[in-house]
């Protein structure tokens, strides 16, 4: 995760401030990427321990394409509870567009199994990808898309992923997305019958709030350890059975949690 807290460093020492829609204040850069390569471990902050309970359970709730909050409510998970309406909805975002997208004749496209289909048909397709910026649904959501598009690769039987990040809260949702993709691509991989190649992260506006910058500096200052292993249950070959205790992140040695305010 060396890229990770190098990028943390870069914002902080060498962003340009400025004002944001929460009225919080960031410091910013504009383009930026990372590449994890997911055989070297699983990368999860080692400096700051994360709640991946959160994280498993977000990426299920998107695959099912709900947009409701009380699945994620019922297991304990309030990280979508600042968004939601009295009712528990967030419009179409992201499980709406993923499985559901609306078509003009009053149709829906499922947009994962039609990736699943090409990855498995077409491997070598330069059109494998999901977007969930659907612009005429866009003002329709609590919170437009950042992690808006993404790409699947195949090579030597090899699957990567890259994800265009349009907004990005680097201390709080970043590790979130980084971990998410992440396990998308290896439960992607696994039941294409393939081994999980790199996670490509790139950003549009790559921020730091400015509420977390004695957060920053504490994570900073602390030395990275080794990354921990995800082990998938093996006998899962279809995208949507997977459930959470198919999971198991072995090995996660990291240090204690730093709670920060999320900005609204
Ligand atoms: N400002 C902002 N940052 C985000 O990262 C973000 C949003 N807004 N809005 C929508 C979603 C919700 N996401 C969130 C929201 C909160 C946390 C958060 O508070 N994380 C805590 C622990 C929370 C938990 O798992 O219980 C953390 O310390 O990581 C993380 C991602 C990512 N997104
Ligand atoms: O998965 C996510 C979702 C949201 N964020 C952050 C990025 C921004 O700080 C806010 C969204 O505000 P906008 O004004 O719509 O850009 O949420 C994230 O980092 N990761």
């Amino acid at each position: 995760m060396q890229q990770y807290l190098d990028l943390l460093r870069q914002v902080r020492d060498f962003g340009t401030d400025r004002g944001d829609r929460t009225g919080t204040g960031t410091r910013s850069v504009f383009g930026h990427q990372m590449r994890f390569d997911l055989s070297a471990g699983f990368p999860v902050t080692t400096t700051k321990k994360l709640h991946l309970k959160s994280i498993i359970h977000e990426l299920l709730w998107f695959l099912a394409g709900d947009t409701n909050i009380k699945y994620l409510k019922d297991n304990g998970v309030r990280i979508w509870d600042e968004w939601a309406d009295e009712k528990g909805d967030l419009g179409p975002v992201y499980g709406h567009q993923w499985r559901s997208w609306p078509t003009p004749d009053g149709g829906t496209v499922d947009q994962i199994q039609g990736l699943l289909d090409q990855i498995r048909n077409s491997p070598e397709s330069r059109r494998l990808i999901v977007s969930a910026w659907n612009v005429a649904d866009v003002d329709k959501m609590a919170l437009p898309p950042c992690h808006c598009l993404f790409q699947f690769y195949v090579a030597n039987g090899k699957l990567s992923c890259q994800l265009y990040q349009r907004s990005a809260d680097l201390f709080l949702g970043v590790p979130f997305n980084i971990a998410s993709y992440s396990l998308l691509t290896m439960m992607m991989a696994q039941v294409c019958d393939l081994e999980p190649g790199d996670f490509v992260h790139t950003f549009g506006d790559a921020h730091l709030y400015h509420n977390h910058f004695d957060q920053v500096d504490e994570q900073l200052s602390r030395t990275p350890g080794d990354l921990p292993h995800m082990h998938i249950n093996p006998d899962v070959k279809d995208l949507f059975a997977f459930t959470f205790e198919d999971f198991e992140l072995q090995d996660y040695v990291a240090q204690p949690h730093i709670p920060a305010p999320v900005a609204v």
